[in-house]
């Protein structure tokens, strides 16, 4: 039997958008995750096996019609488009169609569209300041419209006294249009400094609310979402997508904007000056604007191209750079740098590629400008000739062709800007419109007082969303009583992990409950759950880097400075913290690597402690550290379990002895469970797991 729940997904963002309704028992709501590459690949595949099975639909008067044009649909979209829809489709159609080879599982890169509602949504507190650069950026325009006008009156009183005029009626004459040229240079450079300004204002405050926006909805998916995520590409969105973003906004309001306003202001007052010289020009202009939209789309598919390589190389790079120390341990430097070089290269090549099509784009654009400037001056001087125009109005002609030509080269620049802009943007509203599946926060909270610390599982099954297919944990059922230690113990990759991440919620159960003093851990409020209720260690602790003292306050944010001694201490961290010269003040390097694994390790207790947790998990807290460190972190763990629930994962079996429980695990089931003394005496599994360690420890220390 499926588990439709698996295959749910957020309603946006880069998963694909097939809602169906599956009719099983009861209805569900799932989400059809068709992976875009597979889309690709399978295209045809699909196609024919939707014709070649048709799938009943549950409930539906036409059988198959609408699963069928939904097949076919997703059938011929190149794989760009996605088809949505939603379907009644039959428990036994969907396990048919799986028969039949449609996929629906897995995850899909879909390419983001700009979410121009939250663009403008964004844009809507800054209104009065935007209507105010833009009302500056067409001044500006208006002036330049005007300009060329005052230059040909200018030219025109040149021309007239150019042979034998006088020249106090010449400077009489001319002082008007000149004057008026100086005042809108000036109007000119005021509006310019007024528009610039506000936009630049108005970009960063845009900027900031979208880096403020994308990082909360980071921080607030599922640890689902990051199972799948680079970090680097993450980071990416945003830094370099964000900062794109902003200046393709800048650009297009300011130049965008002018230029636009120029040219039809600009051609118009060609028209005006003549009808025929104006005319000619424009003969060319559908040929340029045939190539200008082949070539934009040639250049949008470059610069995403470019965008997606750029973001994998970043990821490629912070990966190496953050696990350095793993890669020289396996003295792998030189193939990091090969693989960053390769992927290095090729986002070159595709920037390069890039390159060549804008410098296409925009020789194209200038070839064709300067064709402009000549047809003017042949076109101009015949007409002079026939004196149907002035050599003032080939003066103003020329000045206006030239701004057009400005405008139209700015623009073919801003082309490329615009569409690097708009494609960041797509990514980073994508994020931002990402729903989590699971919340943060909301819901109930048991007062302190009342907590008594019962944790059980009732008929848990589980696989993790990014492998629906591998089931986990099945039928699982503990009971972890308050104040009691359960250990769970079994060979790797058996899901007892799984078991604490279940606990600490970073994941929802596909079937069964898992319940805190009776309250489904799905209704508690789940930063109160992890905030207050449950202390988490694992084998690798995570530090900041910034000083012991923050560090630990980081279990209980507002803690006092004593309290945090107090958990020190009880965590056996006071001594070697008081041992360095600057005590809690001491910074411990990022990821903590100014101290050592046992020290990190207590530093860590000490901050799960600080918030005095009902339900403690340790999970391998202590399989990382050699044996001297063992014995004292777990002398602090043995401290700090006192009167508390915990839940220990281990894969030393000596670390475990003392449990008031061992549960051995199999597969994701428990095979056994009882006191270390009667496990031993069955003979089992458990019995097995020690005779294997205690044969590889011998062989370490033969070895030595
Ligand atoms: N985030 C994840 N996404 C998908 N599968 C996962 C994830 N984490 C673990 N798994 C898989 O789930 C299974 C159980 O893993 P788990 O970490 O719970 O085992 P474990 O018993 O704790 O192993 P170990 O002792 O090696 O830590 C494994 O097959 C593992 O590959």
């Amino acid at each position: 039997m499926w588990r439709f729940t698996k295959l749910c997904q957020p309603k946006s963002g880069i998963f694909c958008r097939y809602a169906a309704d599956i009719w099983c028992n009861k209805p569900l709501s799932i989400t059809l995750k068709f992976v875009k590459e597979s889309l690709k690949v399978d295209r045809q595949e699909l196609h024919y096996s939707a014709k070649k099975h048709p799938l009943p639909i549950a409930g539906s008067k036409k059988p198959h019609s609408l699963l069928y044009k939904l097949c076919v649909g997703v059938g011929t979209v190149c794989g760009v488009k996605i088809y949505t829809g939603s379907l009644l489709v039959s428990c036994e159609a969907l396990q048919k169609s799986r028969i039949a080879g449609l996929k629906y599982d897995g995850y899909v890169e879909e390419e983001a569209e700009f979410d121009w509602r939250k663009f403008f949504t964004l844009l809507w507190p800054h209104i009065w300041y935007l209507l105010a650069a833009v009302a500056g950026a067409l001044a500006v325009a208006l002036l330049n419209i005007e300009i060329p006008q005052l230059l040909g009156s200018v030219i025109n009183v040149v021309a007239k006294f150019a042979r034998n005029g006088s020249s106090t009626l010449f400077m009489e004459q001319v002082k008007l249009p000149v004057f008026r040229l100086i005042n809108m240079y000036i109007a000119q450079a005021c509006f310019t400094f007024i528009y610039i300004y506000l936009l630049s204002c108005i970009g960063e405050k845009v900027a900031t609310q979208l880096k403020q926006e994308l990082f909360e909805s980071i921080m607030k998916q599922d640890i689902a979402f990051f199972d799948q995520q680079r970090t680097g590409e993450l980071v990416n969105r945003l830094t370099s997508d964000v900062q794109d973003f902003k200046s393709a906004f800048k650009l297009c309001i300011s130049q965008g904007l002018r230029s636009i306003m120029q040219i039809i202001g600009c051609g118009t007052s060609l028209f005006l000056i003549s009808p025929q010289m104006t005319l000619t020009m424009l003969l060319i202009v559908p040929t340029v604007i045939v190539t200008g939209t082949l070539l934009g789309s040639l250049l949008r598919k470059l610069s995403r191209d470019a965008q997606a390589q750029a973001a994998k190389t970043t990821s490629i790079g912070e990966e190496a750079i953050s696990n350095i120390r793993t890669v020289r341990a396996f003295a792998m430097e030189n193939e990091e740098c090969e693989l960053f070089c390769q992927q290095l290269e090729e986002a070159s090549r595709l920037n390069q590629r890039l390159g060549f099509g804008i410098g296409l784009f925009q020789a194209g654009t200038n070839l064709f400008l300067n064709g402009m400037v000549l047809a003017t001056l042949y076109m101009g001087g015949y007409l002079v000739s026939n004196n149907q125009v002035s050599p003032g109005d080939i003066m103003s002609f020329l000045v206006a062709t030239q701004t057009i030509q400005r405008s139209l080269t700015q623009l073919s620049l801003l082309f490329g800007q615009m569409v690097k802009g708009l494609g960041a943007g797509a990514r980073v509203f994508e994020f931002i419109n990402l729903e989590s599946s699971m919340p943060i926060k909301g819901g109930k909270k048991i007062p302190y007082h009342s907590l008594v610390g019962d944790v059980t599982f009732n008929n848990v099954t589980f696989a993790y969303p990014t492998r629906p297919q591998q089931v986990v944990l099945k039928n699982f059922n503990l009971y972890l009583p308050a104040g009691k230690t359960v250990a769970i113990v079994g060979s790797s990759g058996n899901g007892k992990s799984t078991v604490a991440a279940l606990v600490e919620r970073f994941y929802d159960v596909d079937e069964g409950s898992i319940t805190i003093d009776g309250v489904d851990i799905r209704e508690l409020d789940p930063s109160w759950l992890r905030g207050n209720c449950i202390g988490f260690i694992n084998q690798e602790p995570v530090l900041f880097a910034t000083s012991i003292m923050e560090n630990i306050r980081y279990g209980k944010p507002g803690a006092s400075d004593n309290e945090v001694i107090e958990a020190a201490k009880l965590a056996n961290a006071d001594e070697f913290i008081k041992s360095f010269p600057e005590g809690y003040s001491t910074v411990v390097g990022e990821r903590g690597v100014t101290v050592s694994g046992g020290q990190k390790q207590r530093i860590a207790i000490a901050r799960a402690l600080l918030k005095n947790p009902r339900i403690l998990i340790l999970d391998e807290a202590t399989s990382a550290l050699d044996a001297e460190s063992e014995t004292i972190v777990q002398n602090s763990l043995d401290n700090v379990s006192r009167g508390r629930t915990v839940l220990v994962i281990a894969h030393r079996l000596s670390t475990v002895q003392n449990a008031d429980m061992i549960v051995v695990l199999h597969n994701g089931v428990i095979v056994e469970m009882g006191t270390h003394d009667s496990l031993k005496a069955q003979r089992g599994l458990y019995w097995n797991l020690i005779r294997q360690q205690e044969v590889s420890e011998n062989i370490s220390r033969a070895l030595g």
